[in-house]
């Protein structure tokens, strides 16, 4: 592998929360086309990690790299365009699914792209969901319902790397697995696509990721 390979990377990441160190000295990375597992017990800071390499927090050690710049040197919204977090429980939405899935499109940061109705009615075809849902209120969605909707609205923008915190969580199993088919597909299309992935489920780690990273492991 080339080192343009590697989209996202962490050297010398470190956090704490009070006075409790979670880890320093930190490095992983995410190459072209893989689906990175980032595993640990709870409270080891997985969510922490995952907001980091989106740029929601501030760093206290380190740096992250998204396709060799240092984020310090992106502007946010430009680097949140590229690597995007989706987390358990999406931020409650307005309007109707279709508007809200069209909406960011009309937001600066992604002028080149375009709304493709057609494409967002596909994807939730894949993940179980009638035409009709395009029509139905955002704000009073079911969990999974919810987390559809955050993974249909992500795909569509097309970033470089996913990062997903739980985000299948309140699927039912098949839907679950619907959605690692439709995200396996979207990572091997490339040119340059990674996602990194939190879930409690061993078994949805051991059959979704290509890699699993121990978080306890690269505490230092
Ligand atoms: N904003 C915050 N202020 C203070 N402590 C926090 C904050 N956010 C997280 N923590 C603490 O940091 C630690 C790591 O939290 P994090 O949510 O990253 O854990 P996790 O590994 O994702 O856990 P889980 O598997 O239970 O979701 C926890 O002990 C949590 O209580």
């Amino acid at each position: 592998m080339q080192a343009q390979d590697v989209l996202l990377s962490v050297r010398g990441l470190a956090r704490s929360v009070g006075s409790r160190r979670l880890w320093q000295g930190l490095d992983l990375e995410v190459r072209t086309g893989e689906r990175l597992a980032v595993s640990g017990p709870s409270g080891v800071g997985k969510s922490l990690l995952l907001r980091a390499l989106a740029g929601l927090d501030a760093l206290e050690g380190g740096e992250v790299w998204l396709r060799g710049k240092p984020q310090s040197e992106w502007p946010m919204p430009q680097f949140r365009a590229e690597v995007m977090y989706l987390l358990q429980r999406p931020a409650p939405a307005s309007g109707t699914v279709g508007g809200h899935l069209a909406e960011p499109f009309g937001f600066r940061i992604h002028a080149g792209k375009r709304y493709e109705p057609g494409e967002a009615a596909r994807l939730l075809h894949h993940l179980g969901r009638p035409p009709t849902f395009m029509d139905q209120d955002a704000a009073h969605l079911s969990g999974g319902e919810a987390q559809v909707v955050a993974l249909v609205r992500a795909l569509l923008l097309n970033p470089t790397v996913l990062l997903l915190d739980e985000a299948t969580s309140a699927l039912d199993a098949e839907t679950a697995e619907l959605a690692e088919t439709l995200l396996r597909t979207w990572v091997d299309a490339g040119p340059a696509r990674a996602l990194i992935f939190v879930s409690h489920d061993r078994t949805q780690q051991e059959r979704f990721a290509t890699r699993i990273q121990p978080l306890s492991g690269v505490t230092a």
